[in-house]
């Protein structure tokens, strides 16, 4: 496949692998199969289209997907990059992880086929729940703690699989619709880190670094485990119960690295529960092994969720309508 023929790049992986064997691990899907329609999401991390594709387990419909271009004329680096992330996305099987489906290769592009999620992205979705003065916004507080479960549960199957994220945060999750019947899913799995995305860092000329939402033994030491994806998903507790907002509002990702060492934390989110916020502090705690796995995440979670009808409750401004009577 002459997209592939790039000097050094990919072509190192292939001689690993001939293409017939790489079809076992990922599908690749034949460019006659998908119409491209339009574009649905565009940001640094390139552009993902809606797009259907034909023949799926003999159906007569075609099948609704995302398709993620990644331009030929991205480095030779982000090539293989890309085929190591693809084999190791297509092993991942969950609710909570957004589909892998293949690949599609032609001699000037590059498509990453994947589930196609309607609602876009969580950070985006939570910003929208804010009201603009008249009416309660469209989701409760039962609502929020859903969709961190939801999210809990994709991080905990990614743990099992010893699967470090290592960029866990609300931008890089996407629902299935905006409606009451949303499910949040893990996507964006480093395949197209892209060094112009705003919440990253380029620390002592390293690679790019989501400051915000890394724990001090990540950005002062390079050390990733599945606890640093536990501090970050902390983070997304936190973005989620502020509606969106930024961390550490108004610190750069110099001065938050200055304050997490030195054991600055964020602010409880004014709608959030004393207990949410210990355990979002406790994704927080200095010491990784100090950090709750994503087991006893999940299973916090729920509990807070069934401990108080929260059903009832709707997110008035920014705040539970207890605060208002
Ligand atoms: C009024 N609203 C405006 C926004 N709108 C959208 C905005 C964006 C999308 C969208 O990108 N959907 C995606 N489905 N599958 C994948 C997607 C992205 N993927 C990727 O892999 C992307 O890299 C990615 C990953 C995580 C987060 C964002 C982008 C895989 C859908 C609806 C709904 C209506």
């Amino acid at each position: 496949t002459p997209f592939l023929s790039g000097s050094g790049g990919v072509s190192s992986i292939s001689p690993l692998y001939d293409w017939s064997q790489i079809n076992d691990i990922i599908h690749i899907i034949p460019r006659n199969k998908i119409t491209v329609k339009r574009m649905i999401g565009k940001g640094a991390f390139g552009e993902v289209y809606y797009g259907l594709l034909a023949d799926v387990a003999r159906q007569q419909t075609p099948l609704p997907v995302a398709i993620k271009m990644l331009p030929s004329l991205c480095s030779e680096q982000s090539k293989s990059e890309f085929f190591v992330e693809a084999v190791l996305l297509s092993k991942l099987r969950h609710p909570n992880i957004v589909k892998f489906l293949g690949i599609s290769v032609d001699e000037n592009s590059l498509y990453l086929l994947l589930e196609l999620m309607e609602g876009g992205d969580l950070k985006s979705f939570v910003r929208e729940c804010r009201i603009n003065g008249e009416v309660p916004s469209k989701v409760s507080i039962y609502d929020l703690l859903n969709l961190c479960i939801d999210v809990a549960k994709g991080c905990e199957y990614l743990e099992q699989n010893r699967f470090i994220h290592r960029d866990i945060a609300a931008r890089n999750c996407l629902l299935s619709e905006k409606g009451p019947n949303r499910v949040a899913k893990i996507a964006d799995f480093g395949m197209t880190k892209n060094v112009f995305r705003t919440n990253y860092y380029r620390k002592n000329g390293k690679a790019m670094v989501p400051v915000k939402w890394m724990p001090p033994e990540a950005f002062h030491d390079g050390v990733f485990t599945t606890k640093t994806d536990v501090w970050g998903f902390g983070i997304v507790l936190w973005e989620v119960f502020t509606l969106g907002r930024i961390p550490y509002p108004g610190k750069s990702n110099n001065e938050v690295m200055t304050f997490v060492a030195k054991g600055g934390r964020l602010d409880k989110p004014d709608q959030c529960s004393q207990e949410t916020y210990s355990l979002m502090f406790e994704c927080w705690m200095d010491k990784p092994e100090d950090r709750p796995n994503f087991r006893n995440i999940t299973e916090e979670l729920i509990q807070i969720q069934k401990s108080s009808d929260l059903s009832q409750e709707t997110i008035i401004n920014g705040k539970s309508s207890r605060d208002y009577n």
